[in-house]
């Protein structure tokens, strides 16, 4: 990308979209353009053709959706499949119609089959049925991925879809009902050490196995390929190991300095058994991840301490 192109960073407040502004920055990137969701509602059609007729946008990294973790899914499936296929709609079909040069798609590691081999590689997709605690958001997803593709082939674009694993950092999501497992960990231990609270309540059996890629990775990731990546296919983006929940919470336990104990409420869902990336084709483009668990883990929990706690209090 030219360093004088007019990026768009769609979701630039949200964890990924935060990571890819402060990427696009630091790599001297001085022409972007970003607007909240009060300013600009990605579900309203005539604000987002309105928007790109105005902005002559060159490049799009859509990392504004509706998101959640497994209980929000769960309880909110139709907010799920509708505002996703709405905001992505709407974004790949302006982003068409006023000649957007290029344009990235976030989807996630949710659309493969549940039972799919593991590690996942990116031609399972559509081989099986999906986990019923996010089918929504999935379906929503892999419609995404099929828009960009079929933009491709009838109109020529050039959008590539990318499939992150579990991402955690900066600007993430800590409420508790709505949050995936890692932020909910950091704050449930960080509470509990502050109140000297006898236990930590973890969902599920702790059993089930995901992978953690830390946020400014995937933002890494996602201008590499935006700079070295065009075609059809889909690309998993992940570290390419995984932990037991269990495991995770002993380590964010140990990483918050908390004494007491764990226990699992199995009233909550596992989800999926595992959902552990093929990053073959990832690694062959050209990029690999470089944040360990622990490390990240680290970071994250330091900026929850710096810029949530207040928040998350109050
Ligand atoms: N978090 C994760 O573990 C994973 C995330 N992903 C994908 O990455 C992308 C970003 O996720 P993440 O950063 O975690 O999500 P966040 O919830 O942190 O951020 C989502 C962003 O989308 C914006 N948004 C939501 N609804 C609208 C709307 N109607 N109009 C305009 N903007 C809207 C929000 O804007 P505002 O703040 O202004 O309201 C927010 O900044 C998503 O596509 C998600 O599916 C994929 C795999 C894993
Ligand atoms: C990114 C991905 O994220 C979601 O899928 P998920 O990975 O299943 O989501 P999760 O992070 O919420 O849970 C992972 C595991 O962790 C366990 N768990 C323990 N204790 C807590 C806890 O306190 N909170 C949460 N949320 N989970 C907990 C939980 O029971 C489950 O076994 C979907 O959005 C999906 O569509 C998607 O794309």
């Amino acid at each position: 990308m030219d360093k004088h192109a007019k990026i768009y960073v769609a979701g630039h407040r949200g964890l990924v979209g935060s990571a890819i502004v402060r990427r696009l920055e630091r790599e001297g990137y001085t022409n972007l353009v970003y607007r909240t969701s009060k300013e600009l509602d990605l579900t309203d059609k005539i604000q987002v053709d309105h928007f790109f007729e105005q902005q002559k946008i060159d490049y799009v990294f859509l990392a504004a959706a509706k998101v959640g973790g497994i209980v929000a899914n769960n309880e909110y499936p139709a907010d799920f499949i509708r505002d996703n296929l709405l905001i992505q709609t709407n974004v790949i079909d302006a982003a068409y119609r006023n000649n957007v040069t290029k344009l990235l798609f976030l989807g996630s590691t949710c659309i493969y089959p549940k039972l799919a081999p593991q590690p996942l590689k990116e031609e399972y997709l559509l081989t099986g049925l999906l986990e019923p605690t996010n089918e929504p958001y999935a379906i929503a997803k892999i419609a995404g991925i099929k828009m960009c593709e079929s933009y491709n082939r009838q109109y020529g674009t050039k959008y590539i879809s990318v499939m992150p694993t579990n991402l955690y950092g900066e600007n993430d999501n800590f409420d508790l009902h709505t949050s995936h497992v890692l932020p909910a960990l950091i704050r449930k231990f960080h509470e509990a050490k502050e109140n000297k609270q006898p236990f930590v309540e973890v969902w599920g059996t702790g059993t089930p196995k995901r992978e953690f890629l830390y946020s400014d990775d995937l933002a890494d990731a996602c201008v590499y390929l935006m700079d070295n990546y065009e075609g059809n296919e889909i690309v998993n983006i992940g570290v390419g190991e995984d932990i037991e929940i269990g495991q995770l919470a002993h380590l964010v336990k140990e990483t918050v300095g908390y004494n007491g104990e764990i226990q699992f409420d199995t009233s909550k869902p596992d989800g999926t058994p595992r959902k552990l990336v093929d990053v073959t084709k990832l690694n062959s483009l050209g990029w690999k991840a470089s944040t360990s668990l622990e490390e990240g883990l680290k970071k994250a929990y330091q900026w929850f301490l710096d810029n949530a706690v207040q928040k998350v209090n109050s």
